[in-house]
């Protein structure tokens, strides 16, 4: 049985100020800390083969605490691109709230988590989950397909954009999911891939 387990990073500076983030670079905040050190805590009995974050330095930092907490330093990481969250164009730096003001909560929440519809000048949770997927499929799906034991931290819509292929989510649920700052979901996969379990930790 391989072990595929997806964090999404812990809570960031950009979070707290509720600050639309996409590809900005952002530090965690000492609560995202104590989140991803909790997630840590939470994956002990696991020992991993291989570790997956993307290019963010809060992917990068979360992946470094969990592995600190388990004494796994030394497990391989590899940071993608690929990982790095969805494109959030014109909307990267903009206050949440504001924007509501501005445009209305039903456009906000389109951008926001429609799969179809792209933010000005961002990506789409489709083309989000195209290059996801596509290095899902080339990069972990093959250790995955030999029993690894695989940790992905990466972030909230590329994580929903996984999920959804993974668990073979409708468009509906996929646009009613929702990631905490530092959720844990281990899925418990046989060689075919085919889930066996899948939890929240
Ligand atoms: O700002 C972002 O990049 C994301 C995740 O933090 O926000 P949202 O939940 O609005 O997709």
């Amino acid at each position: 049985m391989a072990t595929l387990v997806l964090v999404r990073h812990g809570q960031s500076v950009a979070n707290l100020a509720n600050v639309f983030t996409g590809w900005l670079d952002v530090a965690l905040t000492p609560q995202g800390e104590a989140e991803a050190r909790q997630a840590g805590a939470k994956l002990r009995a696991l020992h991993f083969d291989q570790a997956y974050c993307s290019t963010l330095v809060r992917s990068r930092r979360t992946l470094e605490l969990i592995l600190e907490q388990l004494h796994q330093a030394t497990v391989p990481v590899h940071a993608a691109e690929a990982l790095r969250e969805r494109m959030y164009g014109a909307l990267q730096g903009l206050n949440k709230a504001e924007t509501i003001r501005q445009y209305g909560l039903t456009q906000v929440n389109t951008w926001r988590r429609s799969y179809e519809d792209a933010p000005p000048e961002g990506e789409t949770l489709h083309h989000t989950q195209q290059r996801v997927v596509a290095y899902y499929e080339q990069e972990i799906a093959p250790q995955l397909r030999r029993g690894r034991h695989v940790l992905v931290v990466s972030h909230g819509n590329t994580l929903r954009a996984l999920r959804m292929q993974l668990e073979g989510l409708s468009v509906a649920q996929v646009e009613a999911l929702e990631i905490p700052t530092g959720g844990v979901r281990v899925y418990e996969l046989d060689s075919a891939l085919a889930i066996g379990q899948m939890r929240d930790l």
